[in-house]
């Protein structure tokens, strides 16, 4: 099976975590697309969705699926979202499409996080995906620093601006050993907007694509 079908299969196994009659948190990504083309076909059993990027909301409208402020939503049973490595404890490194602010809004909404992903992002240490960490761009120089004095190599993405007005740095080189405190520490620093470790809104459950079929692990 091609990554591909692998991102296809769990976008369709997500369609049963998807609570009739409520509002679904809508993340970002290739895997989410293919989730967004399978929710189109029970659009009618939901109240809306909340999105988390530009792009997932054209998919969105594109499929005539309703997309809700965020401000105007009160309960949200689920958010479904594809993440760039999660570990065996549901903790994740997200942002390689550069929507984690939205992403991390939207999940801590959320009474739980639903992850859709191939096998190949199951991981026994994160670290290994650069870790992205939105920042205010003047704050670009001083944020730089100071991850570099943790030990890592930062980049500023080239030619991407978030939904949000802002910069990524990747990070290359972290060892993410605690990633409740790194997410923490890091997010703590002037001018760091969000930084893509999720582990305070960690996955409660992941739907991985093997070529055996859908693996569900529950954290
Ligand atoms: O965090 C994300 C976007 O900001 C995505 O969930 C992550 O990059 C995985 O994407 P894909 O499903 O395309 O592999």
């Amino acid at each position: 099976m091609t990554q591909d079908e692998l991102k296809a299969l769990v976008g369709r196994a997500a369609v049963e975590h998807v609570v009739p009659g409520a509002v679904v948190g809508v993340g970002t990504g290739s895997t989410v697309n293919c989730f967004i083309d399978e929710l189109a076909k029970i659009k009618d059993r939901i109240a809306g969705a909340v999105s988390s990027s530009q792009k997932s909301t054209e998919r969105l409208q594109a499929h005539g699926i309703a997309v809700l402020d965020a401000n105007q939503v009160d309960s949200l049973p689920v958010y479904i979202d594809g993440a760039d490595e999660i570990d065996h404890g549901g903790h994740m490194i997200k942002g390689g499409g550069a929507a984690l602010t939205r992403e991390k809004i939207v999940a801590d909404m959320a009474e739980r996080f639903v992850c859709i992903a191939d096998a190949s992002k199951l991981v026994q240490t994160l670290g290994r995906f650069p870790l992205p960490v939105e920042v205010i761009p003047m704050a670009s120089g001083l944020v730089s620093r100071r991850l570099r004095a943790l030990g890592g190599q930062p980049r500023v993405r080239e030619g991407v601006v978030t939904d949000n007005g802002n910069v990524i740095l990747d990070v290359t080189g972290l060892e993410i050993r605690d990633p409740a405190a790194m997410e923490s520490d890091i997010n703590n620093w002037p001018g760091v907007v969000t930084v893509g470790i999720f582990a305070r809104n960690r996955a409660k459950v992941c739907l991985l694509g093997t070529p055996e079929g859908v693996r569900r692990l529950d954290f």
